[in-house]
């Protein structure tokens, strides 16, 4: 018969969400079981953020001896790029993320550390396959913090031995001469990126008119001038593979190409699927997913929460860990807390870097709102660091000013998003913003340009130039 632990708080899985969760359960000093099918390490760790940031790093030293004749730099051509070398280094770089963080769930969890599959028998009862045999976990409150897996569509079963997904992508021995790449969301943009800076064909293909979800036109129109310079696009038709004497051929629309090798990068799943949730008694949408609160975190009204990828909420690192506080926190109080959510912020590495922070363009009102415009080209900063195009987009109430997102596609744009995520959680106006100190030459210059557009049209009612105010 099945052993029966009894716990305050039962986690599935040891990821970022379960391991913020788990800070908060102990902080409460409650009784717990951390449970972890394996490998430990997280996703963003082992096969996630950091390795995906590690390639673009290689790809980018190994890249930047395409400037150097223009500096006077010569000898470029006697310059070698030993792929296995470099994928190996990522791999060592990428193990000391990842052994770091499963260092910290066995130390955080200790002996209350059980390494197997949970799935609901009950929505407090969980049975954890081990390799020691069946354990029964009865928790006052379970967090489902176990992620989520790539998408490998039936219809690419056929050509298995051509496709991976970045579960194998950072194995790779060696590179291939040239890859496809299905999806240009952040991961198949990011990774595709790094190939082509390493000297690896590209073609990528998304059935979106855009990449990296980019939803305002004007920042997608250059952002796809831009990439399309390193990465042959097919763009607005589903994509397909089909047989080929060597390597396989990737389809879209009417055109084909042969590749070695396809990168399947069409989106994550969450593991819902693996927990048994219909049959213990949860009720799901149309897609399988079990019906939460963005706020509270818990699943219908059973003391049960969900975190990070697995809710498909906002499938982001920081918004794992964000989660996993919330929910670690809900699971010990006798009724759970509404937390307010962090502003939107997204990030793609992909240098020029493609952001979006606050509300989407999709998201507003054309007619509600006022939109400021800098270009990199006017940005010093920017000039000197490349000659790449670059576009800032700052959205803001017509009538009060307050920002209320933006969007852009620009050398080192991952600042800019990063202040202006403060200001948008701080409730900030054009004409509030404007008057925070900006030093020359940075690129975040661009976002006082922007703001002008914006301020030019709600005036201030004191009348005073932009940015400066009088001493009270
Ligand atoms: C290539 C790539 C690049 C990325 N880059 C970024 C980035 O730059 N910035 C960013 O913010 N995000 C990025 N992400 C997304 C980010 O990695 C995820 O949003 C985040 O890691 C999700 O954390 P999590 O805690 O939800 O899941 P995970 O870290 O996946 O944790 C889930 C855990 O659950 C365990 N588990 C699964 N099923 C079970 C079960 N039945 N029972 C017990 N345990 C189970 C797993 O072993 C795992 O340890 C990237 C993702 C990928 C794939
Ligand atoms: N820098 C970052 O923050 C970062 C980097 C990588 C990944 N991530 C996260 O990881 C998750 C997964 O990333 P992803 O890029 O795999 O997913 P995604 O959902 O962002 O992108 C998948 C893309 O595949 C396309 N697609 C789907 N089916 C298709 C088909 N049949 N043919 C052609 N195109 C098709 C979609 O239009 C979409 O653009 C996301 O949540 C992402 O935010 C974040």
């Amino acid at each position: 018969m099945a052993k029966l632990i009894n716990v305050d708080v039962a986690i599935i899985g040891a990821g970022t969400g379960g391991m913020y969760a788990l800070r908060e359960v102990r902080r409460a000093k409650k009784s717990f079981v951390l449970i972890d099918a394996g490998p430990l390490g997280t996703t963003c760790a082992r096969v996630g953020c950091m390795p995906s940031k590690v390639a673009l790093h290689i790809a980018e030293f190994w890249h930047s001896q395409k400037e150097f004749a223009r500096y006077g730099i010569s000898g470029a051509e006697h310059l070698r790029l030993d792929g296995a070398a470099a994928w190996q280094a990522l791999r060592e770089q990428r193990d000391q993320f990842a052994n770091s963080a499963a260092g910290s769930a066995k130390k955080g969890a200790g002996e209350h550390l059980m390494m197997g599959r949970a799935r609901f028998l009950e929505p407090t009862l969980l049975a954890v396959e081990q390799a020691s045999g069946t354990q029964h976990v009865r928790a006052k409150a379970v967090i489902i913090a176990n992620g989520s897996r790539p998408v490998m569509p039936a219809f690419l079963e056929p050509f298995s031995e051509h496709c991976i997904t970045t579960d194998e992508f950072f194995e790779m021995q060696d590179l291939p001469k040239s890859i496809g790449i299905l999806g240009l969301g952040a991961i198949g943009l990011e990774m595709g990126l790094a190939l082509a800076r390493l000297g690896v064909e590209v073609h990528g293909a998304d059935m979106a008119h855009t990449v990296a979800g980019i939803s305002d036109p004007k920042v997608s129109e250059v952002a796809l001038a831009e990439f399309a310079k390193e990465i042959h696009l097919y763009l607005g038709a589903p994509a397909a593979l089909a047989s080929a004497e060597q390597g396989v051929l990737l389809k879209a629309g009417d055109k084909q190409v042969q590749v070695d090798k396809v990168l399947v990068a069409l989106g994550r799943r969450p593991n819902t699927d693996q927990l048994n949730l219909a049959e213990a008694g949860f009720e799901l949408d149309e897609r399988g997913q079990p019906l939460f609160d963005v706020h509270t975190l818990q699943v219908g009204s059973h003391p049960v929460f969900i975190v990070g990828d697995v809710n498909g909420y906002r499938p982001l690192m920081h918004e794992a860990a964000a989660e996993g506080a919330m929910a670690g926190y809900n699971a010990v109080q006798s009724a759970p807390v509404s937390f307010r959510r962090k502003t939107a912020l997204a990030i793609a590495f992909t240098n020029p870097d493609v952001i979006s922070v606050g509300k989407r363009f999709d998201e507003l009102d054309e007619n509600k709102v006022l939109i400021g415009t800098a270009s990199s080209q006017a940005n010093g900063r920017s000039r000197v660091l490349t000659d790449r195009e670059g576009v800032l987009r700052i959205y803001a109430d017509k009538v009060s000013g307050t920002v209320l997102g933006a969007s852009m596609v620009g050398v080192r744009a991952e600042h800019v998003a990063q202040l202006l995520a403060l200001a948008i959680e701080r409730g900030d106006t054009a004409h509030d913003l404007l008057q925070i100190p900006f030093y020359h030459p940075v690129v975040e210059e661009m976002i006082p340009s922007a703001l002008q557009d914006i301020a030019r049209h709600i005036p201030d009612s004191a009348g005073l130039p932009f940015g400066l105010a009088v001493v009270e």
